[in-house]
């Protein structure tokens, strides 16, 4: 019973929070913005609905563009994956005979080492970080990869990399003075936790003109301001290869970059879930691990994300991810380990994902060749769609597209007349928006406005994925032109 100053019983609601409502929930929540899945998103599914009730649309299908999702759109799994993971998920195969006439020795094999060392196997908690077996093959991978040590101890796996993104989040905000220095445009991931953990996002925009490059001058000027205006910047977000935007950094400007974090006393967050999308041959992945490296930099502290979800895996929904703390102290470690464990662990199937990507069939294994047949053919397929997207994006009257280097998708630039802009005003509405829910609306296509990962002031843009299946591609290049020239011919030119 509650008591009241003079120690009289209180009896009755305290404050009206049941039943509960938006407006007493937590405003950081209402406030916090995710666009690859917001309105429009919502109406594809509604619209979904009524086709699968037998209502008639001027489309057969709703394609979702608007999402890095390759196995929702048909991506055929990595097989190497699914084997180790049913063997550990159904270790009673292991003894069955007939399955030994299924599974390849080297996948029985990684199946059998891992069960060995994970107590309980995939139905079990595990350390916090992940289990140990697991965190050493990926640092074996990522040692491979850069050429430098990797200690399984600063590795904590996670469900996805989001989960990383949070967690670093939550380390490094504050008080809403606390700043990150974010790109413009952005993955919403980042600005939905600035606004949830109530920080403040410092954008930095990159120049869509010279190919959405990264301006270190754009970095410290933005810095010198916030810190006049009394803010903390406390880190940089650098997604590289970029989304939405696909661009791949020089290692110049990486080495710019850490350089910078190192005058400022800025920790870098280094979001590389794309490192495997690779389409340009003349540019290559390094990690900003590697970078750090190579230049001997003991003082920059670095957070990497991986995750299993993107390259030619695509194991979004496994939920597989890890974070790399690199130049992190005993006690912030501890921190982390203790953020960790309030969790538990992350799940077991995407921990095992996760070092199945980084800890690949090596030559002359009997899962190699079908392995790297699979990459090899993923990755073509992946580049062969977004050379022909940024093909038929950049034939669209008023549309200029800078073409995806990187990653899994395209951002064109938009001129919409005026008429559009008008027309989307009196809805409150962005032109950007206005024009994908048009596009939903006409053709099935599902994409993100522009104004979802923010962008500079007056310009318009879209997202979408080149993830379409290789045999509608054609379908879909027809049906966005289509409605494209139909949108000016509407809103005038
Ligand atoms: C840059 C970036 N970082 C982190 C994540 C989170 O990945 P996990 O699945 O590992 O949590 C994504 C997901 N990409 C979103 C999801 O699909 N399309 C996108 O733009 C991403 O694009």
């Amino acid at each position: 019973m509650v008591a009241n100053g003079a120690g009289d019983p209180v009896k009755g609601p305290q404050s009206s929070c049941s039943p509960l409502g938006v407006d007493n929930i937590n405003p950081k929540v209402t406030n916090a913005q995710y666009a690859v899945r917001g309105e429009i998103v919502i109406r594809a599914k509604e619209l979904e609905d009524k086709l699968h009730n037998g209502e008639k649309l001027p489309f057969d299908k709703i394609l979702y563009c608007n999402i890095g999702n390759p196995q929702q759109l048909g991506q055929h799994p990595v097989t190497f994956y699914r084997q180790v993971l049913a063997l550990c998920d159904y270790p009673e195969l292991l003894e069955n005979e007939q399955a030994k006439a299924i599974f390849p020795p080297d996948v029985i094999a990684r199946a059998k080492k891992y069960l060995a060392a994970i107590p309980g196997g995939t139905g079990a908690y595990s350390d916090s970080r992940g289990a140990m077996v697991l965190r050493k093959d990926i640092a074996k991978g990522i040692e491979e990869r850069d050429g430098y040590p990797c200690d399984p101890d600063n590795l904590f796996l996670t469900d996805g990399a989001s989960q990383g993104v949070h967690a670093m989040m939550r380390m490094l905000l504050r008080d809403e003075n606390d700043a990150i220095l974010t790109p413009i445009p952005q993955y919403p991931l980042y600005s939905a936790t600035l606004t949830m953990y109530g920080g403040m996002l410092l954008p930095y925009y990159l120049h869509e003109e010279t190919g959405w490059s990264l301006d270190i001058n754009e970095l410290r000027s933005q810095t010198y301001k916030a810190r006049s205006e009394g803010k903390n910047v406390r880190a940089l977000v650098v997604i590289n290869p970029g989304n939405p935007t696909g661009q791949i950094l020089s290692y110049e400007n990486q080495v710019d970059v850490v350089k910078f974090c190192k005058e400022e006393g800025i920790v870098l967050l280094a979001d590389e879930v794309y490192q495997a999308n690779i389409y340009r041959p003349d540019k290559t992945f390094t990690s900003f691990k590697k970078v750090l490296c190579d230049l001997k930099e003991t003082e920059v502290t670095v957070a990497s994300m991986m995750s299993i979800s993107k390259g030619f895996y695509g194991e979004c929904g496994r939920r597989g991810g890890y974070t790399e703390l690199v130049n992190v102290n005993s006690d912030v470690q501890a921190e982390f380990y203790k953020l960790a464990s309030i969790n538990l662990c992350s799940n077991l199937n995407g921990q095992i994902c996760m070092a199945l990507v980084m800890n690949p069939p090596k030559e002359g294994e009997p899962s190699f060749e079908l392995y790297s047949q699979e990459r090899t053919e993923l990755l073509a397929s992946l580049k062969r769609r977004a050379v022909k997207l940024h093909k038929t994006l950049s034939s669209l009257q008023g549309v200029t597209c800078t073409e995806p280097e990187g990653a899994l998708y395209a951002m064109p630039h938009i001129r919409l007349p005026q008429g559009a802009i008008e027309a989307a005003k009196k809805i409150g509405k962005a032109a950007d928006f206005f024009y994908c829910m048009q596009l939903l609306e006409e053709t099935g296509i599902v994409t993100v406005p522009g104004s979802g990962f923010k962008q500079e002031e007056g310009t318009y843009h879209f997202r979408t994925t080149f993830l379409v299946p290789e045999k509608e591609t054609d379908e879909v290049a027809e049906r966005l032109t289509k409605f494209h020239n139909s949108f000016l011919a509407k809103y005038g030119e």
